[in-house]
């Protein structure tokens, strides 16, 4: 009944899509650039697992577009007007001069339900309280040591043991994972101070990756479709919406299992992190001294799953193309290796050439391919485009990286070089050129934590194994909110014995 019902529904869609590509077609050029490329484009941000090259296109079409492209025609779709943008002073005047007029919408929110009431979904008033409340945490010092410490203690009780078992029986493992168990532990020992322990030799199944992973991709698929298509799908519980409410599921029992059983640590004194996690900020801040009740753990519920799927998916999703592209390119792995050598493989800061990479990889894969405001006010942006009230402004953030007009013509070259001065530092390049944690009032929290854990982590492990990257291993995107890699990425894991 359910694949029926599922036919019935496709093959509707498709008729749909098809009679209005006719007429989209038929429609005179947008900006100077032929429809067909256009709509190419536009598929390509709407169905990432295309193929990374097809994301090429997409940065040529908007540079044959001076940067904007208006989308009229794309309303019967969604039922809103799009703008998509890479030109670096609309990208400035959207999160930063006119931030009031440019929320995230209540659309976002309801696209991304599963994660609560969080500073992720809000806007406004609600929003600038969520943030401070997240914001009095990421910046308490006591927070920074913590976290320091949980990381260099996940990678060496964790992560190595781990690899020294897959060096020894010469397994072929999936780096994706490893990286996405290694921060999801990281991640739950720093919001709530325990370690569920899903890295291991054993190889444990992580119900919780897979979770987000599948809310992601629900998530993403209803950005592609009209509203009242996907809310048609959650009604009949068929597709993606299906999936959703599993993982909604899991992701709630996952929550209630840790979180009962740092209850019982606590109740044995076993407590080592008073003060400075999430449980700690609520009574740091006096916001909410009876988080227990069963209201205000609603409250915690979504305060804790935003945090892991903001610190876990992306970082995660970074490590894995940074491996990806380090093993493409031996002479840039020669020289992290040698930089890391010379100095000390904890001494993050030194790691110049390391933290080069990095910031290459967040250029060309960044874990958010795309930024989505709604315009509250009708506006005319610094590019001279004109538009209305509920237009949908996307930055295309993954095409901005592959622009010559933005970074030259070596543009798709992997060349960490260019993030270093003549000094020897890392060269300050500015977030509306380079939005991959985004920019303004809305910047990312994490920044800096993200930047400790995948040093710490791409150090340890290129200073101690040579990573061999399964041949011909497809290297695909996933089609969702975060960048994913869509089959993940097989390796062998050889020991250098240092
Ligand atoms: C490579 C790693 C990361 C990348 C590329 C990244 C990127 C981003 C981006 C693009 C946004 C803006 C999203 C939007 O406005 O739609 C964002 C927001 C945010 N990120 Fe990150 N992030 C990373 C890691 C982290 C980590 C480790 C944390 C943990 C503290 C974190 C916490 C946040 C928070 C709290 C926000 C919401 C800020 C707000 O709306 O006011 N991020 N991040």
């Amino acid at each position: 009944m359910d694949s029926f019902i599922y036919s019935i529904l496709i093959i509707s869609i498709l008729a749909f899509i098809i009679i209005r590509l006719i007429l989209f077609f038929s429609s005179k050029s947008c900006n100077g650039v032929p429809q067909k490329r256009l709509l190419l484009g536009m598929l390509s941000l709407l169905f990432p697992n295309l193929d990374v090259s097809v994301h090429d296109r997409t940065a040529e079409m908007l540079e044959r577009s001076k940067g904007t492209i208006h989308i009229h025609q794309y309303s019967w779709f969604t039922g809103t007007k799009v703008l998509l943008t890479s030109d670096p002073a609309n990208v400035c005047h959207v999160l930063s001069t006119n931030f009031s007029n440019y929320p995230k919408g209540s659309k976002w929110r309801e696209h991304v339900d599963v994660l609560g009431d969080t500073l992720f979904s809000a806007d406004f008033k609600e929003w600038e309280k969520e943030r401070k409340l997240v914001r009095s945490l990421t910046s308490y010092h006591k927070f920074h040591q913590a976290t320091t410490k949980i990381v260099w203690d996940r990678i060496q009780t964790g992560l190595i043991p781990v690899l020294q078992h897959a060096s020894k029986l010469a397994l072929l493992v999936d780096l994706q994972d490893l990286f996405q168990k290694l921060i999801l532990d990281i991640a739950w020992m720093i919001s709530i101070g325990y370690n569920p322990n899903f890295l291991g030799i054993e190889f444990r199944k992580d119900p919780f990756s897979v979770a987000l992973e599948d809310a992601c991709e629900a998530a993403f698929s209803r950005f592609l479709m009209p509203h009242s298509l996907w809310k048609l799908h959650r009604w009949l519980g068929i597709g993606k919406e299906k999936k959703l409410k599993h993982a909604w599921e899991t992701i709630d029992r996952v929550f209630a299992d840790c979180i009962s059983k740092k209850q019982e640590e606590s109740a044995k004194g076993e407590d080592h992190q008073e003060g400075c996690n999430f449980e700690g900020v609520y009574c740091v801040t006096g916001e909410d001294k009876a988080f227990r009740s069963a209201a205000t753990r609603k409250g915690l519920r979504d305060n804790i799953v935003s945090f892991i799927f903001a610190t876990q998916d992306t970082t995660s999703s970074l490590l894995t193309w940074f491996f990806y592209s380090v093993a493409k390119h031996p002479s840039v792995e020669a020289k992290i290796r040698d930089e890391i050598f010379k100095n000390n493989p904890q001494e993050l800061n030194k790691l110049v050439y390391l933290h080069a990479a990095l910031c290459e990889t967040l250029r060309l894969f960044p874990p958010g391919p795309v930024l989505s405001r709604i315009a509250v006010e009708p506006d005319t942006l610094p590019s001279g485009h004109r538009i209305n009230g509920n237009t949908n402004v996307v930055i295309a953030v993954h095409a901005m990286g592959r622009m010559t007009s933005i970074w030259g013509d070596d543009c798709h070259e992997f060349k960490p070089e260019r993030w270093i001065t003549e000094q020897g530092d890392i060269k300050r390049v500015s977030h509306y050129q380079f939005p991959a944690f985004s920019a303004g009032p809305r910047i990312c929290l994490g920044k800096e934590l993200a930047f400790m854990m995948m040093k710490a982590t791409a150090a340890t492990i290129i200073y101690n194994y040579d990573i061999e990257i399964q041949k011909d291993h497809p290297a695909e995107p996933k089609s969702s909110v975060v960048f994913h890699m869509k089959h993940g990425l097989m390796a062998r894991i050889n020991s250098r014995g240092t």
